[in-house]
């Protein structure tokens, strides 16, 4: 019965994806000149639009941002679909968001419009991430959601203000912050992602792959204000969403509490052996690499001892494990990073050629406190110049379970400078 329901299920996705994919819309495409002529901030009637997920912060953001006298209009992205083939739209996440931002721009006064991205988000995000899940690395689909979806598909939509010949600007309400750095010489100004207010919701780490023309454009009301205000704020303004909790689970998709269960709808299981790193031994067996990840315990029955997934070794299909969460080789200091980009794409920061290397701040996942790093470019090729690089990441302190896959961010004090995937550590 179990299997018949998975099998039900595959196929309803399989045709969700197939429609999402007959699914195609073109817009204005903004070029690169347009983008120069962009002001630090909008002036009054300039067209903003507000990327609002049905969550407690988009709708402050709006919120705040209807209190000024922009052309402030929402947009809704539906980037999966979880519709019922049988039409009854049961469990159906997207629908209910998006008739939260409908209530919230009614009560504000918006215009609000619903873009479907699915085809978008399936192509540049999913399945690119599906790839790596198979082979055993631990992808970030927030980030890259950010970067191909957010700032990416929807920034290419988003129309030119006619009588300005402005880009719109697209604001969301991500916790993070903006500045700008001006060039004495030649007045240009360059926008820089900044840490925001709230450290403890800081979403730059999220934020670290956008593009700069992307971020020219981009802001971010939330900047100064800390989470518990935001719900304040939601509650005096009488919001529906108000007491939303906040979401988790990978952009879009939505909630997922069996994530593995949940993969193993697109991925045909590949058992292989759970093997003691220390001894060889082969202890157990497991179901997919994408089950587990680095720093996890691996739950092997009938262990003395809690083993810890060390490596995930996808030519022998065969997870490694140590004793004991502690253990040495759950440790790194050098991460390598062969493509890493800045957003400043032209200008990484100085010392990164010398000997000595550039000392910044590294988060290699959410949420971690930063720590002091000295960052180093290695075997660059000449085509990678100015575009991406390959860094090596030397943390002066040890690392748990420093993740392959995972994306590593640097910054220095609070301006985040970019990222890149990590694909070894030792
Ligand atoms: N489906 C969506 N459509 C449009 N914009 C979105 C959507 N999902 C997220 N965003 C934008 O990206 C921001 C950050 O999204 P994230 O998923 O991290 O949610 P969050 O921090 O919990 O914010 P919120 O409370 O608004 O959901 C949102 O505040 C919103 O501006």
């Amino acid at each position: 019965m179990a299997s018949m329901l998975k099998l039900a299920s595959m196929f309803r996705r399989q045709i969700c994806m197939r429609r999402a994919a007959q699914r195609y819309f073109t817009r204005s495409f903004v070029t690169s000149s347009e983008l120069q002529a962009q002001a630090h901030s909008p002036k009054p009637g300039d067209k903003v639009v507000i990327g609002m997920s049905g969550g407690v912060d988009s709708s402050v953001s709006a919120m705040l941002l209807a209190n000024q006298d922009y052309d402030l209009s929402a947009v809704y992205m539906r980037n999966w679909d979880t519709r019922d083939e049988s039409g009854t739209d049961k469990g159906c996440e997207w629908e209910k968001d998006w008739e939260d931002v409908q209530l919230v721009c009614k009560k504000l006064g918006l215009p609000c419009e619903l873009i479907d991205l699915s085809k978008e988000y399936w192509t540049r995000v999913f399945e690119p991430s599906l790839r790596q899940w198979e082979v055993g690395v631990s992808p970030n689909p927030d980030v890259w959601c950010n970067r191909e979806i957010k700032f990416g598909a929807l920034l290419e939509r988003l129309p030119i203000n006619a009588s300005s010949n402005q880009a719109t600007w697209f604001a969301t309400g991500h916790y993070a912050s903006k500045g700008w750095s001006t060039s004495h010489e030649t007045q240009y100004s360059r926008p820089k992602l900044l840490r925001p207010r709230d450290k403890n919701k800081d979403q730059t780490y999220f934020l670290s792959a956008i593009s700069e023309s992307g971020l020219r454009r981009a802001l971010f009301p939330l900047a100064n204000s800390t989470k518990p205000e935001v719900r304040e704020l939601a509650k005096k303004y009488g919001l529906s969403t108000a007491e939303r909790p906040d979401s988790v689970g990978i952009c879009f998709v939505g909630e997922r509490t069996r994530f593995g269960g949940f993969l193993s709808e697109y991925i045909t299981p590949k058992p292989g052996p759970i093997v003691n790193k220390l001894t060889g031994e082969v202890i157990g067996e497991h179901e997919g690499l994408w089950n587990f990840t680095i720093g996890q315990n691996a739950r092997v029955a009938g262990m003395k001892e809690k083993m810890f997934v060390v490596k995930k070794d996808a030519e022998k299909n065969a997870i490694l494990v140590v004793p004991g969460s502690k253990h040495e080789s759950l440790f790194s200091t050098v991460l390598n990073v062969p493509e890493f980009t800045w957003i400043w794409k032209d200008s990484p920061p100085h010392g990164i050629d010398s000997p000595e290397g550039a000392t910044l701040e590294l988060a290699h996942r959410y949420r971690m406190s930063p720590v002091k790093c000295v960052v180093r470019r290695y075997q660059d090729s000449p085509e990678s110049q100015g575009s991406s690089m390959s860094l090596k990441i030397e943390c002066q302190s040890p690392q748990q379970a420093v993740t392959p896959g995972q994306v590593a961010a640097l910054w220095d004090g609070d301006w985040c400078l970019g990222s890149g995937i990590i694909e070894s550590t030792s």
